[in-house]
């Protein structure tokens, strides 16, 4: 079981966050919904441990904090290196990443630059290089937002195959999508604006 405290997050004197407790199992799929501004993005920074900004009070993660690793909304890839360049910076075994993007449908795409690939692929490689960190907690923000229907449907199942049903691997997704969280959670929380 993971459980991470935040008893109050402020910035500057706004606050954002308060008595949250998140508590999930290991192979667990945690879904985070709220209106927009509610502090999503600003609770999975914490989490992260990337939130330098804040006045936060609150204990973090119970124990030993878990391997994390974060799928921004932006896919955040290296423009001047290729796909396979960008993902043996975490995994130098080529032969382990092109299992990984055999998974995703991107094994031929392996030499092409960020610039000459869609959005949706790119978010692809981008959870590529999520799972190449073998992470206990995946930390995703808004994976599926200005995507086309059939390219979000298509990202949810890799999602859903490669993380939720990963016995291992646990999964906090924030969305603003109510079918997202029916598809893939199996615990909701829903944060409310201050
Ligand atoms: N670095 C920062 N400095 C000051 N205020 C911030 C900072 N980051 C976020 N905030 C404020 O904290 C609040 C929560 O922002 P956050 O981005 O976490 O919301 P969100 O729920 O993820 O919103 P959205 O769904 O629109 O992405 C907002 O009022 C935002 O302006």
């Amino acid at each position: 079981m993971y459980k991470f405290v935040i008893n109050k997050l402020k910035f500057a004197e706004k606050v954002v966050l308060k008595d949250i407790q998140v508590e999930l199992d290991k192979g667990e799929t945690l879904c985070i919904l709220g209106p927009s501004g509610c502090g999503k993005t600003t609770l999975l920074n914490v989490m992260a441990g990337i939130n330098q900004t804040s006045d936060f009070s609150g204990s973090g993660w119970q124990g030993q904090p878990p391997d994390i690793a974060y799928l921004f909304q932006e896919p955040r890839l290296l423009p001047w290196r290729t796909v396979l360049q960008n993902l043996c910076l975490i995994e130098p075994n080529t032969k382990k990443v092109f299992e990984l993007l055999h998974k995703v449908g991107l094994d031929q795409y392996a030499d092409y630059y960020p610039a000459a690939l869609s959005l949706g692929m790119e978010r692809r490689v981008a959870l590529v290089r999520c799972l190449l960190l073998s992470p206990e907690i995946v930390l995703m923000d808004e994976a599926l937002a200005s995507l086309d229907e059939s390219t979000a449907a298509e990202m949810r199942k890799l999602i859903k195959q490669l993380i939720c049903d990963h016995p291992g691997k646990s999964l906090i997704y924030v969305t603003h999508d109510k079918r997202d969280a029916q598809e893939l959670a199996d615990q909701i929380m829903i944060l409310n604006s201050h």
